[in-house]
């Protein structure tokens, strides 16, 4: 079994089936997830690219072999580039600006799931690195291909599920994939177990992250 299969197993398939039932999910193909719902997602979304961007720029300056620095670094580039042109169009056609994401800042899921992005990358081996961003592409690749084939009423909606349905998306995450079915061949049974239970846990975010925009999940203080 590849590595990624194995993380998967273990770490995402329930929450996987968890996610495309979550009514954010299922009330974005059928039109009727509320805009106010959206606006929060896309607003948390710019702060998460923005941390997101830096954890990948860590996952590249880990790396060793050349084309994977390459790539990360590239990504790195992409997700501050999907945050500028994905985002202020969508934050357009729903009233906002980016001067609203600053002054809105990030809620408490956004801040956590940055916060252990960040950490992991910083301080855990390449490896661990990897299986901790790896939920961020991968989940998204699964629930576009999903979404595509419901697709959505709304023109907000549809767009944003265009970019990650996209066939380009999914060249991205087929090579990160790639990556790391490379590096379960170099991982023992430590750093397996932290790969694990790191990408249990940032796949387990991506669903938070849907289930507090649902519910405008703000400070509680
Ligand atoms: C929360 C979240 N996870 C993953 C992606 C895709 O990179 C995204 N844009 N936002
Ligand atoms: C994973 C990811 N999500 C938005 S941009 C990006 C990097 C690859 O383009």
């Amino acid at each position: 079994m590849t590595f990624s299969t194995e993380l998967w197993d273990a770490g995402a398939t329930k929450v996987y089936d968890e996610i495309v039932r979550h009514p954010f999910i299922t009330g974005l193909t059928e039109g009727t997830l509320d805009h106010d719902a959206f606006r929060y997602f896309i607003v948390q979304d710019s702060h998460y690219l923005r941390a997101y961007s830096r954890a990948l720029a860590l996952v590249a300056a880990r790396a060793v072999d050349q084309d994977a620095v390459s790539m990360f670094a590239r990504h790195a580039a992409n997700a501050i580039e999907v945050e500028r042109e994905l985002h202020s169009s969508l934050l357009g056609s729903l009233g906002l600006t980016s001067a609203d994401v600053d002054a809105t800042g990030s809620g408490p899921t956004t801040t956590a799931y940055m916060s252990y992005l960040t950490a992991t990358c910083a301080t855990g081996t390449y490896a661990e690195a990897v299986a901790a961003v790896l939920p961020c592409y991968w989940i998204y690749r699964e629930v576009g291909r999903e979404l595509l084939k419901r697709s959505s009423p709304d023109p907000v909606y549809a767009q944003w599920i265009a970019a990650y349905g996209s066939e380009e998306f999914d060249a991205v995450v087929e090579s990160v994939l790639a990556v790391t079915d490379r590096l379960g061949a170099e991982v023992g049974p430590g750093e397996r177990d932290r790969c694990h239970r790191h990408f249990s846990t940032t796949t387990r975010y991506e669903w938070m992250f849907w289930d507090a925009a649902y519910r405008k999940l703000d400070w509680p203080i």
